[in-house]
């Protein structure tokens, strides 16, 4: 019953407003996933725009979308060479920087955030956002796992956004996850729905649950795998051998985490402790706060569980 009033209260409030066909993207945020999406949304056509406070980190990132594009050119165009090289060129012509999001968004279908996995932050940024945008923008967030509900309501927007979450390394993974709140119109899911599709991902549908689909499934199974080296029971090569051989994971368990950065998986972390003081799944892990005491951050610092150099 509940599920039938909400699709159809989502359909009678969103009649009047048509789908948005998302040709220009805001993207906030120049890290790894920003730059991920940046890649591929201008890969598809799409003109980007990539915010980060940091000129460095967007001189980085346009130059790391430069190294994937050729990478991915040698074998998608082995046998022409001179196109490949023009994929590329169209590509990066698709794709400008700024430090100031709010001076850019005023031409954007789209803005997505792709920034540090903080409530306070991400409500911060969409609600000076939400003064700048035209109406008709969509307002998407690719948290990991805090509600969008929460991010959304920091703006009068609530029926033009949703969660859109990608997957690490975004040119790579197939998966987009869409998430509509029960205030997400009808046409924002199917327009985020369709900008997926664009982007040759494929999508499922997601409720505005605690980690959606893959986290809300990935994190405890991640903190288990901690929870065993730190009582011994395993060293940290031998859990990852064990889950990529004997379940056929791409990455065990200690390498995906070094993958996605030791300080993103706390910021996940701390706001599932908060949300759920007693359920030992989201316990502190002592090992975790150490490492990103010392600086080890994985792969992105050149250290974590291993070491990347
Ligand atoms: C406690 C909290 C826990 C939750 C965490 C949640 C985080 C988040 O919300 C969700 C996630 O993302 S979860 C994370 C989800 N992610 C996962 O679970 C990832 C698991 N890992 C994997 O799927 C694989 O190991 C990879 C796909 C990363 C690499 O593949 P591989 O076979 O092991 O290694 P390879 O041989 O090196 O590369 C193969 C080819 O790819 C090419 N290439 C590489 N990187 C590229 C890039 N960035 N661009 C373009 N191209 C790139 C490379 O050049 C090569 O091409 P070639 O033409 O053949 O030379
Ligand atoms: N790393 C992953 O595997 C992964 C996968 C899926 C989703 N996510 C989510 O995506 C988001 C970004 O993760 P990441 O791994 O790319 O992080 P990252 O640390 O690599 O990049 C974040 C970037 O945001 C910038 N930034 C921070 N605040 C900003 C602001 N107010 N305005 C503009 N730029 C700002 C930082 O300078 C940094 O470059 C997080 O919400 C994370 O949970 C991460």
């Amino acid at each position: 019953m509940a599920f039938f009033t909400h699709h159809v209260c989502r359909a009678l409030s969103s009649s009047a407003v048509r789908n948005v066909v998302i040709k220009h993207v805001t993207i906030i945020g120049g890290g790894q996933m920003g730059a991920g999406i940046a890649q591929v949304a201008a890969s598809t056509g799409h003109s980007v725009t990539l915010v980060d406070t940091n000129t460095d980190i967007l001189k980085a990132a346009v130059k790391g979308i430069e190294g994937n594009l050729k990478r991915m050119v040698k074998k998608k165009f082995a046998d022409k060479p001179e196109a490949g090289e023009e994929f590329i060129q169209k590509a990066l012509q698709n794709v400008s920087t700024s430090t100031d999001a709010g001076s850019v968004v005023q031409g954007s279908d789209l803005v997505l955030e792709a920034i540090v996995e903080n409530l306070k932050v991400k409500q911060d940024l969409f609600s000076g956002l939400d003064k700048l945008a035209p109406a008709h923008t969509i307002f998407a967030s690719n948290t990991s796992s805090l509600s969008i509900t929460d991010i959304a309501s920091s703006t009068n927007r609530l029926d033009r956004f949703g969660g859109l979450h990608f997957f690490n390394p975004v040119p790579l993974m197939r998966l987009v996850e869409v998430i509509a709140t029960s205030a997400t119109s009808q046409e924002t899911f199917d327009s985020l729905m369709n900008f997926s599709k664009m982007l040759g991902k494929t999508s499922v549908s997601c409720k505005d649950t605690p980690g959606f689909i893959v986290n809300r499934l990935l994190l405890p199974y991640i903190m288990e795998a901690f929870r065993m080296y730190e009582r011994g029971d395993g060293s940290k090569e031998d859990i990852d051998v064990a889950m990529k051989l004997g379940c056929g994971y791409p990455m065990g368990p200690f390498e995906l985490s070094d993958y996605v950065g030791l300080d993103t998986m706390k910021f996940i972390m701390d706001g599932w402790s908060a949300d759920n003081p007693d359920n030992p799944i989201f316990a502190q892990s002592e090992m975790l706060n150490k490492m990103i005491a010392e600086g080890k951050l994985g792969k992105k610092t050149g250290e974590g569980f291993y070491k990347y150099k």
